[in-house]
């Protein structure tokens, strides 16, 4: 299967980086799927399976390229030299580290946010990936499905518009593919979408609906690298028979906080904008006099699950964060330690 550049999503912000207009016939490419060292990277009407460059295999994780990344491939078409800006990016702190970031996918455009009308349906788990997707710089869209199941789907649908201000709500069937056109709206011919959101909401149900069984057909591809051997890949990156792409990363799936910074600031703007008429300039919500914060939950205006779940966010950042930090002096101290190594080594044995 072969596509063009502008079937795999390709957009000016990307073209503008190239040094070179000519690298656009050949050597342009979109990372369709990651396995070890191995990447397929899809270029105009032609797939190779490729390695980073040395320059690259020694760059910091979250720099190598990743599911989703516009790449530019070396004139023999087996290496990849240069990883093109994100326009957004999705990372997690790797479990059981003291905080090492892995790169999930680049250059999603939309986040589907997905959960049910259901008891699963918690405001503060939306809050967290509304967070996330801030974060990573992706447009959010929230996904109610099994509405067909509910009583009241609709007061599912206040709540969730509540957890951000303008922030767009589908509600669906996700097993009646008709009923999907809202969702599709959202992706257009170069639009890259992802699906997060907990086990059992109907996430796998969505990817078939919307890829018309692409995903689950196409999930593995058998290709030669560059030695004649074959191997099987899972194809991450789909591109829809609709137009538009889909990215279906396993770990996209489920996302843990990472550094958060200014994002929330975004979900929780009424209580940012509030918080600026608090009495003291340093109010901590908790029992001052004069918090506008609390007179807002007094006069119902605003939950008191909403604040709590924003100062725990507000925690978690802050001591992630400070994990992250710490983590990154260390390795600007072994950074620096192999530099001096190996001045030494030529220094005193190759000089
Ligand atoms: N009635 C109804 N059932 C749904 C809807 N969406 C999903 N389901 C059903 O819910 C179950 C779980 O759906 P999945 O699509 O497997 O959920 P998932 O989010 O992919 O779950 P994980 O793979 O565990 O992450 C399946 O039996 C679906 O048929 C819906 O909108 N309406
Ligand atoms: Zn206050």
């Amino acid at each position: 299967m072969s596509y063009t550049l502008r079937e795999l999503g390709l957009v000016p912000f990307f073209i503008q980086q190239l040094s070179d207009a000519d690298l656009l016939q050949t050597r342009l490419g979109r990372v369709m799927a990651v396995q070890r060292s191995k990447l397929t990277v899809a270029c105009d009407a032609a797939e190779h399976l490729v390695e980073l460059s040395a320059a690259l295999r020694e760059s910091p994780a979250a720099e190598r390229p990743t599911v989703g990344d516009w790449v530019v491939l070396d004139a023999s078409l087996s290496l990849i030299e240069q990883v093109l800006e994100r326009k957004s990016f999705f990372k997690r702190v790797a479990a059981g580290t003291a905080g090492e970031i892995q790169a999930i996918a680049a250059n999603i455009d939309i986040l589907f946010i997905v959960s049910s009308c259901n008891e699963e349906f918690k405001e503060s788990r939306l809050e967290r990936y509304l967070a996330l997707c801030a974060e990573a710089g992706a447009m959010p869209v929230i996904i109610l499905t099994k509405a067909d199941l509910a009583e009241d789907a609709d007061a599912f649908v206040a709540r969730a518009r509540r957890t951000q201000a303008g922030v767009p709500v589908e509600v669906v069937n996700a097993l009646d593919p008709a009923a999907l056109d809202g969702l599709r709206s959202w992706i257009d011919d170069h639009t890259t979408v992802a699906l997060v959101g907990s086990s059992g909401v109907g996430k796998s149900t969505l990817l078939n609906s919307l890829s018309g069984g692409a995903v689950a057909a196409t999930g593995a591809i058998r290709e030669q690298d560059t030695k004649g051997r074959h191997t099987t890949t899972h194809r991450e990156l789909h591109v829809l028979p609709t137009g538009g792409l889909l990215i279906d990363v396993p770990g996209m799936r489920e996302l843990k906080v990472a550094e958060l910074e200014q994002s929330l600031a975004t979900v929780f703007e009424d209580i940012e904008e509030l918080a600026e008429h608090c009495r003291f300039a340093d109010c901590q919500h908790e029992s001052e006099p004069g918090c506008a914060v609390w007179q807002a939950i007094d006069d119902d205006r605003l939950d008191e699950r909403r604040l709590e779940n924003y100062r725990k966010l507000v925690r978690e950042n802050a001591m992630n964060s400070a994990t992250l930090a710490e983590r990154r002096a260390q390795e600007r101290g072994f950074a620096k330690m192999v530099k001096g190594a190996k001045r030494f080594k030529q220094d005193h044995f190759e000089g």
